[in-house]
Formats: C-alpha cells, structure tokens, sequence
C-alpha cells in the first residue's frame, strides 16, 4: 500500500484526526494573566475562572468546550479546556523588551538572594536615594494592562531601566500583573505574585515619593507621554447627515495644519466610504464595522502622535465608546464633538438631495429618518450649527482645545 496516499479524514499512521478547536484572541488583561498563569507567577492558580479567583477568561457566546487562545497575530499561545485549565503551546517570542519577562523559575535561577522591588510607576530621586543602600535589587516592572502609573508598558520598563542605571546593581524584570479593576484584588494579586518571584527573598515597598524623576527617568516620562499638546488627538465629529460635521472639520484641519506644528489626516465620512469601507451598506452591523475601521485607523495615527480628523454619522453610542476605548488604550486623546444640528434643519439643507429620497422611500435605513441617531452624553463640545456661521461653529470647538490645552 501506497502509504503516501491518506483517505481523506486520515492522518498518515490511519488515526482519524480531531478537529482544530476554535481560536479565540483575548483582551489585553486576559492575555498577561495567561503569560503568568503558564509561567507560574500566579501559583497556586494554574488556570482561569477558577471559583472566587479574579483571573477570569471569557470567551465568545456559543464557545463552550476547549479553545486555543491566539495572540493578536493570531499565533498559538496555549488550549484551554472548558473548566479554564490551561495547556500551554508557544511562549510569546516578540514584543519590546520580552528578553526581561521572566518566570518565578528563571528569576530564581538567575537572581537568587537579590532584594525584590515592585515598581508600578517611574522611580523618584528620593525613592532611588532610599534603594541604593539595598544591595543588590531585582526591580520587578509591573506591566500588565491598566497596572503602569502614567506610562505605557514598555514606558514602565525603560523608565525603569533608566531607573536602574542610578543603582549600584539592580536587574529589571518584566512581570505582566494587570488591574482587575478593584484595589483590593489588585492587591491581593500583586502580593501573590511578587511572593512567587521572591520565593522567600526580601521584598522591598517604595514609599510614596513626589521627589524630582532623574533626568533619564524623566525623559522617558516625556517621550512616553508627552504633555497633551504633543499628544496623539482623535477629534471625532458625529451628528446627522447635512448637520456641518464635514464642514467644521474640514475649517479646523486648515486651523491645524496653519499652525504647522502637528500632522493631520482627516477620516471623512464619504471619503473613508469610497476607500475603506468601499462595500459596506447602512445596515447597523455594517454601519458598526465602519466606525471600528475609521476608530483603528485613528488610534493608530494618535499612537504615533498625530492628530487623526473624523467626520462620520456615528450613530451608535456603544460604537463610538469602542472607539474612545481604542484610542485612550493607544495613549492619545479622544474628543467627541455632537454637531447637534436638528433633523428639521438637516433636511431643510438637503444640500445631497437624501433626506427627499429617503423621505420618498428611495433609501432605506437613512439616519433621522428610518434609522436611528443615538445623542452622545460624553461629547466634550455640542454644537448646533442652525442660524449660526461656520466660524462661530468652528470656534466653539477651538475654544474648548485651547482650554483642554490640546491645541495652541
Ligand atoms: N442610509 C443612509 N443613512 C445615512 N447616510 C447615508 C445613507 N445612505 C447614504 N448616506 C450618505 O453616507 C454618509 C454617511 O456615511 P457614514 O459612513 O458617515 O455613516 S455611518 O457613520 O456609517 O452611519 C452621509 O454623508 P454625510 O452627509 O457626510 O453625513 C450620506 O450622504
Ligand atoms: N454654522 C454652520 N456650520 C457648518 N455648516 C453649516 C453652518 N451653517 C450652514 N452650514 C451648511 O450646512 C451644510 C453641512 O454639510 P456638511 O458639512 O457636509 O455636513 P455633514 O458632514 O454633517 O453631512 C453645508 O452646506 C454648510 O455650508
């Protein structure tokens, strides 16, 4: 027999092979509980949802048995059966400083004896002051999700490392405790934790400290998270058809790009609907996807300190919170404008001829009319435009970026 030849269904020695469990990408604070899970810095807990434990995993409706748990390039990170134990596959390779991220294991093979410092925040002249007669130190990063103080993940290790470089002999360790969302949890688990890596070693508290940051330290303060001026700015306009978004944001983009200080790229609604969303109809699902493209796109350019310009309808409040959801975990700033324009003024304009249409039954599902438009509460600046001139409109909203000192 031919052993080459597999009946379809067949693995070559004749077993009949399982189907590949579903994949599922978890969230940011999933993800760093998995890494200490599998590296046992959250011993004794092995796995997820075990009963009273914050370290919870949800997973999609309808995923009920094992699942892979991918990274979010998709590659396999570990199975999780449906009690939520955890069998690990690949150890995360990539990501900035990942050659510090080590286990309670490695820790004790490499830093046995040294005293333990967790450090959540970027270390003050007063608190190194007080470190430096320690001995020698492993500053433990705590890097999980919503855990650094004022600083990105990476930003806590390289302030941190910069931190080190004032000590006579401190080792950084990357150590991914996220926020659960509660003080006490976050405690609790924070001291679990950091008892594992010390396994019996000292642990050394910071004391509070409102001293100078070194000049090292604060330089990676600054670059990390520069005053709100440098900062990535999403300004997101949402409002009816025909209510000035377009128009208001297309004034304050020539305002910026006057100033000359900050690159802009504008996301208007019917240009990202002739490119990036090409295809999609006005359907909510469909209406949904484009804002979440138009909110990952702004996210990205506010990551990289840009200001991103957002003109769509928007209509959907819990959409447009994925998207301040987005930016704000990017490190930029989310500026919700309601141009509150009314829909009796918006179809007095008809400037496009629409809201005839729609009213005739031509388009279905049109905004105002046949589908619904849900008032932002959040939006920093209302604006109605009806009886007033563009540049009051536009100065509204400049006024309150000055005052928010975003803008010059
Ligand atoms: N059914 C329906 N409902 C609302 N709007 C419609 C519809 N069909 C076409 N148009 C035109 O598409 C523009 C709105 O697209 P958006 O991408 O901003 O809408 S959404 O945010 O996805 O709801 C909108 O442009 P603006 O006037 O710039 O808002 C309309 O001209
Ligand atoms: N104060 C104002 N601010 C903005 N637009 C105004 C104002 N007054 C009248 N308009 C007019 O209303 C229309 C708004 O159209 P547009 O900016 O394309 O709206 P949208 O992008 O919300 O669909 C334009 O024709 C504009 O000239």
């Amino acid at each position: 027999m031919d052993r080459s030849v597999r009946t379809p269904g067949q693995w070559q020695d004749g077993r009949v092979p399982t189907p590949a469990p579903p994949q599922h990408c978890p969230t940011p604070r999933e993800l760093d509980d998995l890494e200490l899970l599998v590296g046992g810095g959250l011993a004794p807990l092995t796995g997820f949802n075990e009963p009273g434990s914050p370290v919870t995993l949800a997973l999609p409706d309808g995923v009920d048995g094992t699942v892979e748990l991918v990274d979010p390039e998709g590659l396999p990170l570990a199975r999780v059966t449906a009690n939520g134990g955890v069998q690990p596959l690949t150890h995360p390779q990539f990501g900035p400083f990942r050659a510090l991220h080590l286990t309670p294991t490695q820790v004790r093979e490499q830093y046995a004896g040294r005293s333990f410092v967790p450090v959540s925040g970027p270390l003050g002249v007063d608190q190194i002051e007080a470190l430096s007669g320690e001995g020698p130190l492993v500053l433990l990063a705590l890097t999980g999700a919503g855990t650094p103080e004022g600083l990105s993940p990476v930003g806590l290790v390289r302030a941190t490392l910069a931190a080190a470089g004032h000590l006579p002999d401190a080792a950084v360790v990357a150590v991914p405790l996220a926020s659960h969302g509660d003080a006490r949890v976050d405690h609790d688990l924070g001291v679990q934790v950091v008892t594992n890596y010390a396994d019996g070693d000292r642990v050394v508290a910071l004391a509070d400290d409102d001293s100078d940051l070194p000049d090292e330290v604060a330089a990676v303060v600054d670059a990390d998270r520069p005053p709100p001026e440098r900062r990535g700015l999403v300004l997101f306009f949402t409002g009816l058809s025909g209510s000035g978004k377009s128009t208001i944001a297309r004034a304050i983009q020539d305002r910026v790009l006057e100033q000359g200080t900050r690159t802009v790229t504008s996301l208007d609604g019917d240009v990202v609907r002739r490119n990036l969303s090409a295809g999609l109809t006005f359907s909510k699902e469909d209406r949904e996807t484009n804002i979440r493209r138009i909110g990952w796109v702004a996210a990205e350019i506010s990551r990289h300190g840009g200001v991103a310009i957002c003109s769509p309808i928007a209509p959907f409040d819990a959409t447009r919170k994925q998207v301040r959801h987005l930016v704000e975990e990017a490190g930029g700033e989310f500026f919700l404008v309601h141009v509150a324009t009314p829909l009796e003024e918006c179809e007095r304009r008809d400037r496009k001829g629409l809201y005839a249409r729609a009213r005739a039954g031509e388009i279905p599902e049109f905004t105002g009319i046949s589908s619904p438009y849900e008032e932002p509460e959040d939006a920093r600046v209302r604006v109605d435009t009806t009886g007033r001139t563009i540049d009051e409109c536009v100065e509204d909203v400049l006024a309150r970026l000055r005052q928010d000192q975003l803008l010059q």
